[in-house]
């Protein structure tokens, strides 16, 4: 056996964890690892649609894996076979099955077993997209629709739709559930056009029950795609079928999108996932730890850890889930216990990139807050204690917690002089080691500023 297939046949047993047997099967099975080179891996993939899903849900977990196995990687590409190879496989393949039936199963794209609504945490910044989900998974009469669902990357839009389209299935075993990204209605449709198979295209969207179509934003500026879109939706939507849309953004802020869709895809209910809170992010935290238990049994988790990662990790849940699993498997790997030093320095690069930029506006709000007096009076001249001891607060602060220079600071402190900048940033230097509850004090307003 070579080398790469050594390797990959470990990269897949641990992906298969991982992902799931039923993933597994459907996404990571096909793909051979045929060559690494220069922290580049080169893997190959029978079709090109199955290669653009893998690379976008899988690459983080292929990735991880080969470096734990010790193949230094930090690339993926994929090679599809030829044109011709491909077109001779369907040709194999295609007697097996009825035309119909191989073409649903073609374009439903396969759900993530990991997306259910069991697994999916709620809390308030998702509730009511959640709420209306579920809303829509349980059938019965429509009432509204599109169900259109937008948030910013990684927080839980196709984990929704996953889950609708799971639950409708399991609910009504004989409705037929379409679930595909806008990217794939379009390559379908191109493909429709070229072989000359237009009308099959439209009879098959046109007679589902449910239509899901996740990240619609994609389909803007192709002009023949969202006629047809357009279409396909107005004859489901005058059929009392169920859409189900999600986007990255509004829909009145997708550019290039015709206004007559834009328009359409309001008319049901806009839900949109906010930006996660501390709360949601340690509830995901604690669910996902209790999964990865399983997985890694044994494994010690110190008191503090996941509040420090709520606390820390800010941008997505992708990447809140990503830093997790690191975590899990460094430390299961060195035998020890998950601390929060362990924590600091396996996660240092994702924890650099959350570093929360504070500005000295912010600074000063929070300042003039809690120590109850004017933002006006902190920033303006007045030599009152009671003003000028919370002014070389936000000084000292400004000088530590942003990369201004002191020249900076002092024009955004009402013009003053960068050695009067100076002074405040020393005497708070001063005092805070003499005095603990001014030092108590700035602890706090650095903790809620970076959080
Ligand atoms: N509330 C939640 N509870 C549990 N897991 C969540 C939650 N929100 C997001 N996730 C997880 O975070 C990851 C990213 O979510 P998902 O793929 O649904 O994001 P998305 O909004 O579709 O992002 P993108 O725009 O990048 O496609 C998934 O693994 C998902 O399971």
């Amino acid at each position: 056996m070579g080398e790469m297939d050594k390797i990959w046949g470990q990269a897949r047993e641990e992906l298969q964890k991982i992902v799931g047997a039923d993933s597994f099967a459907t996404w990571i099975e096909p793909l051979k690892l045929t060559e690494v080179e220069q922290g580049n891996a080169i893997i190959a993939c029978p079709t090109r649609f199955l290669s653009d899903w893998v690379s976008r849900h899988y690459s983080d977990d292929i990735l991880q894996v080969l470096d734990r196995l010790g193949a230094p990687v930090s690339r993926l590409t994929f090679e599809t076979r030829s044109q011709t190879s491909r077109q001779v496989q369907a040709a194999a393949e295609a007697p097996k099955r009825p035309s119909r039936v191989h073409a649903e199963e073609e374009l439903t794209a396969p759900l993530d077993q990991r997306f259910t609504f069991d697994n999916f945490v709620v809390g308030k910044p998702n509730e009511l997209a959640h709420a209306a989900a579920r809303r829509v998974a349980e059938g019965g009469p429509v009432t509204f629709n599109p169900l259109f669902l937008y948030g910013g990357v990684g927080l839980g839009k196709t984990h929704l739709m996953h889950a609708i389209a799971r639950e409708t299935q399991l609910r009504q075993p004989d409705a037929r559930v379409l679930y595909l990204s806008a990217e794939q209605f379009m390559y379908r449709f191109v493909q429709a056009l070229r072989d000359r198979t237009v009308m099959d295209f439209k009879e098959l969207f046109r007679t589902v029950s449910v239509l899901m179509v996740d990240d619609v934003q994609f389909i803007a500026g192709k002009d023949s795609t969202q006629e047809e879109f357009f279409h396909t939706f107005n004859t489901l939507v005058d059929q009392g079928k169920q859409i189900v849309i999600s986007a990255d953004r509004a829909p009145g802020e997708i550019k290039d999108m015709e206004e007559r869709i834009k328009s359409r895809l309001q008319c049901g209910l806009v839900v949109d996932l906010h930006p996660t809170d501390y709360e949601l992010r340690l509830g995901i935290l604690q669910s996902k730890t209790d999964a990865f238990r399983v997985q890694y049994p044994g494994l010690q988790l110190a008191p503090g850890v996941l509040e420090f990662l709520a606390h820390r990790i800010t941008s997505n849940v992708r990447v809140l889930e990503g830093a997790l699993q690191r975590l899990f498997a460094f430390a299961s790997l060195m035998g020890r216990e998950i601390t929060l030093d362990m924590t600091q320095e396996c996660l240092a690069d994702i924890l650099r990139a959350n570093d929360r930029k504070v500005s000295i506006e912010e600074i000063q709000r929070k300042v003039a807050e809690h120590y109850n007096v004017r933002l006006a009076d902190l920033i303006g001249p007045k030599r009152v204690r009671t003003v000028a001891r919370p002014r070389q607060i936000a000084m000292y602060l400004s000088k530590q917690m942003t990369s201004r220079s002191l020249p900076e600071i002092g024009r955004r402190f009402g013009g003053r002089d960068h050695t009067t900048i100076m002074h405040g940033v020393r005497k708070i230097e001063e005092l805070r080691s003499a005095d603990r509850s001014l030092a108590e004090d700035i602890d706090l307003l650095r903790r809620l500023l970076e959080a």
